[in-house]
């Protein structure tokens, strides 16, 4: 990283700048009125050498600019041009103010257009961004580019790259970045033969100059006979195949696009400098290009360019007309094209039927069916490059091109779901079928996207249900949510036999032992070899898991997904931050759309070239990223768009994973519940063992409720509240998240009334990530937390009405959403008892409507719990106990009073699955942003 300037080295730099002002003046004054052989010895002798040796001579950069645009037409902004798209502007750039091409030093115009100007694009980044982590995959691998500009910049071999353009980075002041325009004098009085025979190409390419200058005495751009060369087009580029030649190396350099293969041994360039070079080109004596076939045109005959130099006895400008830009679509029928002026291609525009223009974004639309007709007679225009749309696109929307669908919206069929249990097919709310519909139409692929607790599971299963034939099914989740997967798919295909269902719970089980397996995201990286033959059928819960194609997750799930038939991702918050995010999940769903991130890192990413490689944590097009996402990879709703058929309350049922009771707590619990049917106990013996058998169960279940803490932290949930009951508990809950630096509140019996609201109104104004850990008797009334929408019992406390009060925390005046209730159970524990007392106790009160709320209808797994005699007898034991009067208490200040003793559990936890802070980041940028937009028409 580069250090600031002091204002000593500043002043130093400003007096040399303007000094080599002054030569440059006098140097062009020269040129013009002295006669060939006097300028051998002008003032040119005086120019700054190659700056690269001048220790003392800082580069000072400036930012300027800030409108030019970042990828595209980097020609002088004619005063008719319509305005860049701000959005993918580039925000400044850099120049050597000692190159500046000026006769007047004191001359600084406001839109300086220097050496930057010709400088390549790599120069257009600020020293000062810091380097930012490449998000997504192994972004700025594979694209040899990245590595081949950054790294082949040697400095005496005038074929490659100036060292200018590292230096740029090191030794820059200001920070800014962004790609200049370029200054048609400037570029002239580069390519001019001077009167002289010199050519002034030395004075913006200062290293070559310094190398020309060594040689003083003889004429700087020696002609030795004529040289042949041609153009051959390559795609998007042309190069040119010619043998060596000073001048023509200095004008390759001048070129932004220009970059040189030292393989070949040639230099190539994008199209848009097509005109430019072969103007350059012709200029040169004794040089002879052969145009591109077809591309005659973009150069304008030396002659009228050399009438002018006659005239004014200035050089040339090279045409203004050249302009570049690209098509970029803004609908689902139409795109645009977002180009500069130039009267013939608005003359052309004309003439398409469906053309409309934008007064307030001064663009031209039109509609898909004349994209075709339109880039064909664009091509004859030899002065416009109008890029086209990426093939991806006009695949993904060929029913358009094609004029073959002309709906505004996608017409999706209402999918045969004969096959699928009538069970779950009859549950399917409107909008949840109208997912299945979407996922059918997509032949099984696609990101199922909707807001959290939509009901993304019930439709995961419904599409892989109507791909039944094609099964075993992979279903691969955080290991927090491992069982209730399982009992979902219990509750919704009651034709499958839960013997068929396959929960892995260590790297020693077998992946493919049932129908349906269930696996988190770290045993599937353990166990990826088992894989083979691979599933056809693979669901992936919270799949924005696989954001980062380095983490082993990702390697071990892409090429699954890549041969899979069927892929249904889960998320609720596909990309978190920025569109880089979401690169892996598209190739999970379409390998074949962008199977190279670069084209995605540059059209969507706004990737932009730093000196470390390039960075593409921007975005860029997003509204025509998000049409192609919805035409052919995700389907995502939001709770207001369907609020309307969503219950007020969605309960959940989370069986929490038993894998994470250790074995001393285990053997607790085991030894408490057998205390409880050993029949010589007294009853105070039995209620004694029944308490001790519930605290153990509060200590059992807390790695499992840190866990889904930091996973629900982890899917993008901000804000949201955590009950539980006893201090252990709390307080472990309270740990972690300082441990993860996560903002919360904690409200429990020994916090002042005073104190209760200001940390309620604390949390309720939060603006980012908070978590409100509330004891479920001390803060379960009088406390609005509105602001959140979501709430997570960590414990199973025995009264429904406690539990009821307590959700109505969040579900109540001022609540706009639909509001999920999380229950936390953990099975071989308390819960076993607890969950089916509750759900018993709240039928009663809703047969004696006293309760609108039906647990069992709201929530999975009902049959949870089958109790054999032993258990029964459990059961019946906290039936009796917390029926009776006074239990309650009793069990409170139990709870309260409980300690684990020399277990401090919170620092036992497994450190595999508290890893990761997941709130450092800042959250939901690229959603809120992506959820406001509008398509535009
Ligand atoms: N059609 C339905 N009928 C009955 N219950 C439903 C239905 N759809 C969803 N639910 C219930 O709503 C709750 C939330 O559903 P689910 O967990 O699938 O949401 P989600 O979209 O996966 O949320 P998250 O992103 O938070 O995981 C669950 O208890 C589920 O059983």
């Amino acid at each position: 990283m580069s250090l600031p300037l002091t204002e000593e080295q500043r002043k130093k730099i400003e007096a040399n700048r303007q000094k080599a002002l002054a030569r440059r003046a006098e140097k062009l004054l020269a040129e013009q009125h002295q006669k060939p052989a006097q300028s051998k010895q002008g003032p040119s002798q005086n120019l700054p050498r190659d700056p690269s040796k001048s220790g003392s001579h800082g580069i000072f950069f400036k930012q300027q600019n800030p409108s030019s645009s970042s990828q595209g037409d980097q020609r002088p902004q004619n005063p008719h041009n319509f305005p860049p798209n701000t959005s993918e502007q580039a925000k400044g750039m850099w120049q050597r103010p000692e190159e500046m091409p000026t006769a007047c030093p004191s001359y600084r115009p406001p839109n300086q257009v220097t050496v930057a100007g010709i400088s390549p694009p790599l120069a257009n980044s600020p020293p000062g961004v810091p380097s930012q982590q490449l998000w997504g995959c192994e972004l700025g691998q594979g694209h040899p580019q990245a590595s081949l500009e950054t790294q082949s910049t040697p400095f005496a071999n005038t074929t490659h790259e100036p060292l200018a353009k590292v230096k740029n980075f090191q030794e820059t002041a200001a920070s800014s970045s962004g790609q200049p325009p370029r200054d048609p004098e400037l570029e002239a009085r580069m390519t001019r033969p001077s009167t002289s025979g010199q050519k002034i190409s030395g004075s913006v390419m200062p290293r070559t100059e310094g190398r020309l200058q060594q040689k003083a005495g003889t004429p700087l751009h020696r002609v030795v006979g004529s040289q042949q060369g041609r153009c051959i087009r390559n795609g998007e580029r042309f190069q040119v195949k010619i043998g060596y030649n000073e001048a023509l190396i200095a004008v390759f350099k001048s070129l932004p696009s220009r970059s040189y293969d030292p393989a070949t041994k040639t230099w190539n360039f994008s199209m848009t400098d097509y005109g430019p070079l072969m103007k350059a080109a012709q200029r040169l004596p004794g040089i002879t290009l052969q145009p591109l076939e077809g591309a005659e045109g973009h150069v304008e005959s030396p002659s009228t360019s050399s009438g002018i130099i006659a005239k004014t006895g200035l050089p040339a400008a090279p045409s203004l007309a050249f302009v570049k830009g690209q098509c970029v679509l803004i609908s689902r029928a139409r795109f645009e094209a977002d180009i500069s002026y130039s009267e013939d291609l608005i003359a052309l525009f004309k003439q398409m039927d469906s053309r409309k223009y934008d007064v307030k974004t001064r663009k031209w639309s039109f509609l898909l069916e004349e994209y075709s007709k339109l880039m064909e007679r664009v091509r004859g225009l030899p002065q416009v490059q109008l890029d086209p749309l990426p093939k991806t696109l006009t695949l993904a929307f060929t029913a358009q091109l094609q004029k073959t669908s002309l709906s505004p919206v996608a017409d999706i069929p209402e999918a045969d779901l004969s096959r699928v249990d009538s069970k779950l097919v009859s549950s399917l709310l409107p909008f949840q079928r109208a997912g299945v519909n979407f996922a059918i139409a997509q032949r099984g692929r696609l990101l199922l996207a909707d807001d959290m607790g939509l009901g993304k599971t019930i439709q995961a299963i419904c599409i892989a249900a109507y791909y039944r034939k094609e099964w075993p099914l992979l279903v691969v989740v955080p290991s927090s949510v491992r069982f209730t997967w399982e009992q979902a798919f219990c509750r919704w295909l009651p034709s499958l036999n839960p013997v068929d269902i396959n929960v892995v719970v260590t790297g020693k089980d077998r992946l493919t032992d049932g129908l349906v397996n269930i696996v988190s995201f770290d045993l599937l990286s353990k166990l990826e070899k088992q894989l083979k033959p691979p599933f056809k059928v693979v669901i992936i819960d919270e799949s924005h898991f696989l954001k980062n194609i380095k983490t082993a997750r990702c390697r071990a799930a892409m090429p699954l997904l890549k041969v899979a038939k069927r892929v249904i991702l889960l998320s609720g918050t596909p990309a978190m931050s920025r569109p880089a995010e979401l690169y892996t999940q598209i190739l999970a769903v379409r390998p074949t759309f962008f199977p190279q991130f670069h084209a995605f890192g540059l059209r969507y990413c706004g990737a932009k070239r730093q000196p470390w490689g390039w960075d593409y944590s921007g975005s860029s097009n997003l509204g025509e990223l998000k049409l192609l996402l919805e035409e052919a990879v995700m389907l995502r709703r939001l709770k207001g768009d369907v609020l309307s058929q969503l219950p007020a309350k969605q309960r959940k049922m989370v069986v929490v994973a038993p894998g994470q009771i250790n074995a001393r707590t285990r053997a607790a619990l085991d030894a408490a519940a057998k205390e409880m049917t050993t029949k010589d106990k007294t009853k105070q013996q039995q209620k004694e063992a029944l308490i001790l058998f519930f605290n153990r169960t509060a200590e059992a279940k807390i790695p499992s409720v840190i866990e889904y803490i930091l996973d629900l932290l982890e899917s993008g949930r901000e804000k949201f509240l955590v009950f539980a009951h006893h201090k252990v508990v709390l307080d472990a809950i309270t740990k972690e998240l300082e441990r993860k630096r996560v903002q919360h509140i904690r409200i429990d019996g020994s916090t002042s009334s005073a104190d209760r609201e200001d940390l309620c109104q604390q949390f309720q104004l939060s603006p980012g990530p908070a978590v409100a850990v509330l004891s479920i008797t001390a803060a379960n009334m009088g406390l609005t937390f509105s602001s959140a929408d979501l709430v997570v019992f960590g414990e199973l406390f025995w009264n429904p009405g406690v539990l009821m009060q307590a959700e109505d925390r969040v579900h109540r005046i001022g609540q706009l959403s639909s509001v999920s209730i999380h229950y936390l159970v953990a099975r071989g524990t308390a819960d076993d008892y607890l969950w089916p007392l509750i759900q018993e106790k709240i039928k009663v009160l809703g047969e004696a409507g006293l309760s609108e709320t039906n647990f069992s209808e709201m929530t999975e797994a009902t049959d949870y719990f089958s109790k054999d005699s032993k258990q029964q007898k459990i059961y019946n034991l906290f039936q009796k106990s917390f029926e009776e009067d006074g239990n309650d208490m009793e069990l409170l200040e139990a709870a309260e009073s409980f300690d684990p003793g020399s277990q401090d559990t919170g620092d036992k936890l497994d450190e595999s699955t508290l890893t990761g802070s997941p709130v450092k980041k800042k959250r939901f940028e690229f959603f809120d942003n992506w959820d406001s937009f509008t398509s535009p028409l």
